[in-house]
């Protein structure tokens, strides 16, 4: 207690003594780097961070962060939930673009043409399950190993081993009925599964046992120790991550402090990992509010003071005043760019069989997809798809006799699609304007005696064939039901004529003849007409929606990032199916 408290003061220096403090912490600095025997070259690092900067719109998130992952070790990732770590890790694996600075991973930056990060190299654990929950543990194991390219033998042994190590139910089990713990298990499965280089696993240990921590912790310790494997873990266990070799400690934005744990808490004098990142914050918050920052401002707050300071924004422990480094120059030529952009034939094959493997298991779903557009289709013909009926039609007729042709004309139009309205000329016209009606079929006074003398005579007047003309006018807006009008009134009066003069109708029938269609009949009916587009249309959009909607459940769930990150970016995501 007396040490810890030792170390508080130590830690929380008066204003008088700013430089003091900022003296001591040059000195710890160095005694740090010593003590966490940082890699000699940038060969033996498998993450470098420099001067990294990230905003979500106007909110920055990371701030001239630094952080360095050396080859063959584990690095604990720690700090307060919010900070940015989740941020960081997938800048690392790139699936985030970062705004500033420079990210090198495994020798490259991340997304570089050629560099298997994303890829084989590396193995992502999210927050998040990202887990296909009508996948079995076996079928789960086989997607991601026919990503990274691995044979059905090697898939196999791994997902024995994985289901013994990390001691899961039965491989023929449906992720769905796992429990929470499990389900996490197998998500770290997936990103054990081809022994990458790089394992970024974010949280990997919430939500399980104690015994299968340590276990878990056991393992990592072990595959570093060939010394080709390095790992970045997050957790929110601080005292679990005294079992890495590295630890960095996180805080709005930036990296307070990067070393070995035994480094950092004894630069703290503090027995916990935990104490020590307490003393840390209150050494931060104190250097912060010197400069008249305010220490507990959200990230943008922070951000702002640290960005107009780069040099304050090095870890305050390991790693000490450096110089800018140029991020070395990388160049790929345009085959590999090329390939670097191209659809993998494994990624579509493991893509297509995830989705019938799917659609196996829902067969709600696939049946929901087969039967929608017959539903769909089947309303389309019930509601529109019939031959319209009732279609209101203004006549004007100026013929007042009974036995006048227009009445006789008239009796012809087909009564079941055309309900005629009987109006005065001004009434017509204001029903049409108003929308009531789709057409006004006028007759002049004299139309029966103009329209037999355009029967008998040869040669008729202006006027004559003006009165004995039926006049029509249409509302065109609807094309459908204006031909619907007009082919039912050249019936009529075909009928009409047929009627009047039998055999002697050809003299005032025109002179065409439509025969026999070639294709179709005659009379085809509006649904015939409507339901081939009618198919086309929902199939098409039907494909798009689901897409669009099974983009946005695994984006949402985790699992895009997931599959981008195992399928190597751009590869993968430009052929994601539905
Ligand atoms: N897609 C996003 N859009 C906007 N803001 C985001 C987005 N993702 C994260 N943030 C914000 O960025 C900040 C850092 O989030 P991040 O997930 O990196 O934190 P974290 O340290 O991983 O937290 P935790 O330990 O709780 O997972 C948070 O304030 C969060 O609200």
């Amino acid at each position: 207690m007396a040490a810890e408290d030792a170390g508080r003061d130590a830690a929380t220096p008066g204003p008088a003594e700013s430089t003091e403090m900022d003296e001591r912490l040059k000195e710890e600095n160095m005694k740090a780097d010593l003590e966490a025997s940082p890699p000699s070259g940038p060969e033996d690092l498998a993450i470098q961070c420099r001067d990294v900067g990230r905003s979500y719109g106007k909110m920055k998130v990371l701030n001239n962060l630094n952080l360095t992952v050396p080859q063959g070790r584990i690095y604990g990732l720690l700090g307060p939930s919010g900070c940015g770590k989740t941020t960081l890790l997938k800048c690392i694996v790139g699936t985030l673009k970062i705004s500033r600075g420079h990210i090198s991973v495994l020798g490259k930056p991340p997304a570089f043409p050629g560099h298997h990060v994303p890829g084989r190299m590396v193995g992502y654990m999210p927050q998040e399950l990202a887990l296909y929950s009508e996948f079995t543990i076996s079928d789960t194991l086989s997607f991601f190993g026919r990503i990274h390219g691995l044979t059905s033998k090697e898939t196999k042994a791994r997902t024995d081993f994985l289901i013994d190590f990390l001691d899961l139910p039965q491989k023929h089990s449906l992720v769905r009925n796992l429990s929470g713990g499990q389900k996490r298990r197998v998500s770290l499965g997936a990103a054990l599964l081809q022994n990458p280089e790089l394992l970024i696993l974010d949280e990997p240990t919430v939500g399980v046992d104690p015994v299968l921590r340590a276990k878990i912790w056991q393992h990592l310790v072990e595959i570093v120790k060939t010394g080709k494997v390095s790992v970045i873990i997050t957790t929110h266990y601080i005292e679990e991550a005294r079992q890495a070799n590295v630890v960095g400690l996180m805080r709005n934005g930036h990296l307070l402090a990067e070393g070995t744990p035994d480094a950092v808490m004894k630069m703290h004098n503090a027995a916990t990992l935990e104490h020590a990142f307490l003393r840390l914050c209150e050494t931060s918050d104190q250097m912060g509010s010197k400069r008249g920052d305010s220490p507990e401002g959200g990230p943008l707050e922070n951000s702002q003071s640290f960005e107009s300071r780069p040099e304050e924004s090095l870890p305050i422990l390991a790693v000490g005043p450096r110089t800018p480094e140029e991020p070395p120059k990388h160049s790929a030529d345009w085959k590999v760019r090329a390939r670097h952009v191209m659809p993998k034939w494994r990624n579509i094959a493991a893509l297509m069989i995830k989705t019938m493997v799917r659609m196996k298991r829902m067969p709600g779903s696939l049946c929901f997809q087969f039967l929608l557009p017959v539903i769909q289709v089947s309303l389309i013909c019930v509601c529109i798809g019939a031959d319209p009926k009732e279609i209101h039609v203004a006549v004007v007729n100026n013929e007042t006799s009974p036995s006048s042709y227009s009445q006789s004309l008239l009796s012809f139009l087909d009564n079941s699609s055309v309900v005629q309205v009987n109006l005065n000329h001004t009434e017509a016209f204001e029903g049409i304007y108003n929308g009531e009606y789709w057409g006004v079929i006028g007759f002049g006074e004299n139309f029966t005696s103009y329209l037999t003398k355009r029967m008998m005579s040869r040669q008729v007047s202006r006027e004559v064939l003006d009165g004995g003309s039926i006049h029509v006018w249409l509302d065109l807006t609807n094309q459908q039901i204006a031909l619907m009008l007009q082919k039912k009134v050249y019936e009529a009066f075909q009928s009409f004529v047929d009627y009047k003069l039998g055999s002697m109708s050809y003299m005032v029938a025109l002179p065409i003849k439509m025969e026999e269609p070639i294709y179709g009949s005659q009379n085809t009916d509006f649904s015939t007409f409507v339901t081939p587009g009618a198919v086309l249309s929902i199939t098409f959009f039907l494909a798009v929606g689901l897409t669009a909607l099974s983009f946005v459940i695994e984006r949402k769930e985790g699992l895009m990032d997931r599959c981008w990150v195992a399928g190597e970016g751009s590869k993968l995501h430009g052929v994601t199916l539905q």
